[in-house]
């Protein structure tokens, strides 16, 4: 179980408002001035990765008081109960073990009792020969052609997890042995649109569902399944061409998937941190399975760091403790993550499910509501795209946008001067979100452009930059599987730490039941003309809307 503890009354949580006020005011310029060793006392490397955390207002004395509010907030023991699976998702009442399914070291990790690696080293074993014979083409599709499309359909967990990683790892797939595709949306225009570029007889379908019962993802599952038969005219093809990435066996049974095709995991495996179970199939068979297991090395390589390193070298905490400065005293509401890699497309909005789902809570570990704030919004596109989209309000807004910007020193795809362009305004952007520029600077700028003194007053104040925005820099060597892997884990652990301090459950997700309840007794509703009346009047008004507009 883990301990409760009330986050604001944490001797270092007042200590810390009281050293925010002397320094809030602060300029980073002038932090930066007085200190040539800045970036030497706030950076910390974990294998390929640097971690810049120098141009963040803090001190010295801020990062102590951060790090004695996670020694109050008792994170190392939590991280031990973790790691060692106890209970922790309490409201679920569930182990939440995402580390047992990359734990290469093979140490047993047990739960109720039981050591929970071999049931994962069975199933990897049979996602690695399921993978080798798809891969190799000794799997025949119903006509006796070779797989080669895979097509996941999964939604959230089940979805963002492997489209981000199948994205940031095609270099990994040069060998072209298939093609995968992701249908998600229950919005049938998604699936529709991946069908028509796939055929039946060289098409697999892979159907993630931690529970096997989300409605997305069972509707589209049936909309496959039918668009199949309709071509090969025998359910017994279904076996050919169907495998189950679930934990619910019976209704994968009821489905028809053969039970030698489902591929099974447990419930202490978060949707939202499942990528590394059976639901990162597509991932092994695109990339092949040599290369998923590198990627499970490279997080558990993150989660030995998490768990035995102490805290003020620690990569996790310290992003953690830097992100609850900015959201519960800076009172920052967003976090951009802004990575420099087209690869990485997909990996902010992986952790918009990663976070906002884990920690956008607001009820504490004793059931009471808190009176601060969690998890913030997050939020970010690839750079340099971003810069001519929305940077403008980062650097002149109104708002604290504190940003991580990541980039990889050496290219997957050198191509002429590209990777140095993208990697000098990866440099630029913080140091511009740092230093800004006075209005003094501005005026100078505008003077040697030869403008006159009226027109330098009338401008000055807009060409002007604040600065003192915060950012940290993540640079890696290059995108591999293990790199990417310890990404993952770093962000993951990340906010397991925020969840531990703020005191919240960072592992049920309740919040997104109401919806779906409501959609559900919505949907009868929707089935013939009548006029509704059972809801409030815009609901009411909406749905009324709508049959009237599909009645011409
Ligand atoms: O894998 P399943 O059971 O289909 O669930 C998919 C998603 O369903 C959502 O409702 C949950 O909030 C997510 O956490 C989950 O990943």
């Amino acid at each position: 179980m883990l301990a409760n503890h009330r986050f604001t009354t944490l001797p270092a949580f007042s200590e810390l408002q009281a050293h925010f006020d002397t320094l809030k005011e602060r300029h980073m310029r002038d932090l930066f001035a007085e200190d040539p060793e800045r970036f030497t006392t706030f950076s910390r490397r974990f294998e390929d990765i640097l971690l810049d955390f120098s141009k963040n207002r803090i001190t010295a004395e801020t990062l102590q008081l951060l790090l004695q509010l996670a020694e109050q907030a008792e994170l190392k023991s939590a991280i031990g109960k973790m790691m060692s699976g106890d209970k922790i998702n309490r409201t679920e009442d569930r182990a939440v073990l995402h580390v047992a399914l990359r734990n290469r070291s093979n140490t047993p990790i047990l739960v109720d009792g039981k050591d929970v690696m071999p049931d994962v080293n069975d199933v990897l074993a049979h996602m690695k020969s399921f993978t080798e014979q798809i891969r190799s083409g000794e799997w025949k599709g119903y006509t006796g052609k070779a797989i080669t499309d895979v097509v996941n359909i999964g939604i959230g967990g089940s979805d963002l997890g492997p489209v981000m990683v199948t994205e940031a790892l095609k270099p990994y797939a040069d060998d072209k042995k298939l093609r995968v595709h992701f249908v998600s949306n229950v919005d049938g225009v998604h699936i529709y649109e991946t069908l028509q570029t796939v055929q039946p007889e060289t098409t697999l379908f892979l159907i993630a569902s931690k529970t096997f019962t989300t409605q997305e993802t069972m509707t589209n599952a049936q909309t496959a399944r039918q668009w199949f038969l309709d071509a090969a005219k025998d359910e017994a093809a279904i076996a050919k061409h169907f495998a189950a990435l679930s934990t619910n066996q019976k209704d994968v049974a009821k489905f028809g998937i053969d039970p030698a095709n489902m591929f099974g995991f447990w419930d202490w495996v978060g949707g939202r941190y499942s990528l590394w179970s059976a639901i990162g199939l597509s991932i092994a068979l695109y990339v092949g399975f040599d290369t998923f297991e590198e990627l499970l090395a490279g997080a558990h390589a993150m989660d030995q760091h998490f768990q035995n390193t102490d805290l003020d070298q620690n990569l996790p905490v310290i992003l953690a403790l830097v992100g609850i400065w900015y959201n519960n005293f800076f009172g920052a509401q967003t976090e951009a993550i802004l990575p420099y890699d087209q690869y990485m497309h997909r990996f902010a909005a992986y952790f918009q499910q990663g976070d906002m789902e884990s920690n956008g809570k607001s009820v504490d570990r004793d059931g009471n509501p808190v009176d601060y704030q969690t998890g913030p919004i997050i939020w970010g596109e690839p750079g340099t795209n971003g810069q001519h989209a929305f940077y403008q309000l980062i650097h002149q807004g109104t708002k604290l946008i504190p940003c991580d910007f990541l980039a990889p020193a050496i290219s997957q795809r050198p191509i002429g001067e590209h990777h140095k362009i993208l990697m000098a305004n990866f440099f630029a952007q913080p140091e511009a979100l740092m230093n800004g520029k006075t209005e003094d600077e501005a005026g100078e700028e505008l003077r040697k452009a030869g403008k006159n003194e009226d027109e330098i007053k009338a401008l000055a104040p807009f060409k002007a930059f604040s600065g003192n925005r915060p950012t940290n820099s993540i640079l890696f060597k290059k995108l591999t599987p293990r790199t990417l892997g310890s990404l993952i884990a770093l962000y993951e652990h990340k906010i397991f730490t925020q969840g531990i301090i703020w005191d919240i459950f960072s592992f049920d997700q309740w919040g997104v039941e109401l919806g779906k309840q409501l959609a559900s007794r919505i949907l009868p509703e929707l089935h013939d003309n009548t006029a509704v009346s059972t809801h409030d009047s815009s609901t009411n008004g909406l749905m009324n809307a709508f049959k009237d507009m599909r009645k011409e």
